[in-house]
């Protein structure tokens, strides 16, 4: 009887394997060209540990626009501002879902944040929330306090540290995750080392490997999600570490949410909120509200602002430092124009944007050359759909390759190079209305926090360049500065940046 089962099911899959050879292109359906795949693996044998290098190089061969199988699962990759305007733009409505996937299920609260919550009346209220409530022009000009305090404290730190090595990141990292905590949480809920640890339940080093794990687990290749009748054997181990993260992060986020909710109960009808937390909490009190808001509604979009404000723009940071340092004429370019427009007597304000134009162009070149979110996040068809003549079907997954655009040869004269003068007199921004640059997306998915974005990055950066010259190691030379990537959601340098600064104003400047 045993035997007769093993024959049956033999058979049966090797009759689904001729089926899948033999049907390959499926059905009447023209999707995209792509390299052939296997029963079930699909394509994943062609994707290394830098999926959007890998796909880089695919799209070499298959076109701007391109199919494949994950496993089971159909995805399209668009590679060109065009297919990127059709996806993003054309068809906004049909891609403006996400995938269903072990990281919002397992780290987001079962989808109950922003980021991985399915196109619906949910995402559009907790989007709505984000842009008028939290972002709004009004909340960032009454919190502009807090990035120029921290902005003040990120200086003096590294002025105390001339001479030092550090790691860049970390400075600039932690330096966000005040500026994100004070405006969400209210207040700094991390401790600076662990000797001080009895102060909070969590210090700065320990949030920050929580946020990098959070970061990763959302950006792997989970093969659970692509071969979904292996999901349950978890091979890589992936689905646990969520578990195990998701916990931890929970007991802080109970923390948090206890203090605000005692306050809110202490002051009674008096009660007025005072940071994102607050907001939220009131919302999720709300009778009114359209869709219901509950704790762990609270929670995740807790965790999009923590996550989404921190990394992000520090990864951004640690690019631009490593492409300036191994050019110091460009540096030069950029602090004749500091000394130019803001003097020797101040610091660069949130203001001045308008008049700096080189040093916005350096940023702009970095995101070109390094966008943190390489494929964006993934984007999920709702219907059948046709794209450049290629049918799409439903439930297609589609990322769109931004790493890619930026470095194609029909778009950008010398690709390869870092120079931020091609940006010069170009109109070009990053606000989602130039396809060739989509380093915060575009549509109805777009980064609604862009504009926050892009005040910190600027600010750091010019007051970076104005207040310090910037050397490298003494056994460290330019040429081994590697520019080697992590995957993640967030790709980031694989070996972190290491420098030493030296002050470039007078010692006041910095007190
Ligand atoms: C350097 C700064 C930043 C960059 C480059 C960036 C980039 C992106 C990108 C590429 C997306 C996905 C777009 C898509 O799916 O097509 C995104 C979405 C998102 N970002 Fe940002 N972001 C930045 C800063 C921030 C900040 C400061 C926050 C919050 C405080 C934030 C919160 C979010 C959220 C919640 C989403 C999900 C939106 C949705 O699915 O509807 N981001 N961001």
């Amino acid at each position: 009887m045993e035997s007769l089962s093993w024959v049956i099911l033999a058979t049966t899959i090797s009759l689904l394997i001729m089926l899948k050879l033999l049907n390959y292109p499926h059905g009447r359906k023209t999707h995209p060209p792509g390299p052939r795949p296997w029963p079930l693996i699909g394509n994943l044998n062609l994707i290394g540990p830098l999926p959007h290098q890998s796909l880089h190089k695919l799209s070499q061969t298959y076109g701007k626009l391109m199919y494949l199988e994950f496993g089971s699962t159909p995805v399209v990759i668009a590679s060109s501002p065009e297919m990127a305007k059709q996806i993003l733009c054309t068809h906004d409505r049909i891609f403006a879902s996400r995938p269903v996937m072990a990281a919002g299920k397992h780290t987001t609260y079962n989808y109950h944040n922003i980021t991985w919550a399915p196109y619906g009346p949910y995402w559009s209220q907790g989007r709505k929330i984000f842009l008028n409530e939290l972002f709004s022009s009004n909340r960032l000009g009454s919190s502009k306090y807090i990035r120029v305090e921290e902005m003040k404290s990120l200086l003096s730190r590294l002025h105390a540290l001339s001479g030092v090595s550090i790691v860049l990141k970390d400075h600039v990292t932690r330096t966000n995750l005040n500026v994100i905590s004070r405006n969400v949480l209210g207040r700094k809920y991390f401790s600076a080392s662990r000797e001080e640890k009895e102060k909070e339940m969590v210090t700065f080093e320990e949030f920050q490997e929580m946020l990098d794990e959070l970061l990763l687990l959302n950006g792997v290749l989970n093969v659970g999600d692509w071969i979904p009748w292996l999901r349950f054997m978890d091979l890589q181990g992936y689905v646990k570490r969520m578990k195990a993260l998701c916990k931890r992060l929970d007991r802080f986020y109970e923390h948090v949410l206890e203090e605000h909710r005692a306050r809110m109960k202490a002051e009674g009808d008096g009660f007025v909120e005072k940071d994102m937390v607050d907001v939220l909490l009131k919302m999720a009190d709300d009778p009114n509200l359209e869709v219901k808001l509950d704790f762990d509604s609270v929670k995740g979009f807790t965790q999009d602002l923590l996550a989404g404000g921190t990394d992000t723009t520090s990864i951004t940071m640690e690019w631009a430092m490593s492409e300036l340092i191994k050019q110091p004429h460009i540096i030069m370019k950029a602090v004749n124009e500091l000394d130019r427009v803001i003097g020797r007597e101040r610091w660069v304000q949130e203001t001045d944007f308008p008049n700096l134009t080189f040093i916005d162009s350096i940023l702009k070149e970095t995101m070109r050359l390094h966008p943190v979110a390489v494929l964006l996040a993934p984007h999920l068809a709702l219907e059948d759909c046709t794209v450049a003549g290629y049918d799409i079907a439903k439930g297609t997954i589609v990322f769109i390759n931004s790493w890619s655009i930026g470095r194609d040869s029909d778009i950008w004269d010398d690709p390869q190079s870092f120079r931020p003068e091609r940006f010069l007199g170009r109109d070009m921004d990053v606000k989602g209305q130039h396809f060739e640059l989509l380093p915060f997306g575009s549509g109805r998915r777009m980064c609604p926090a862009y504009s926050l974005g892009l005040k910190m990055m600027r600010t750091i950066l010019g007051n970076l360049l104005h207040g310090f010259n910037w050397n490298l190691p003494k056994n460290i030379k330019i040429e081994d500065i590697d520019m080697e990537e992590l995957f993640g959601l967030n790709t980031q340098r694989k070996f972190p940046l290491v420098v030493v600064p030296e002050p470039r104003l007078a010692a006041h400047m910095y007190n």
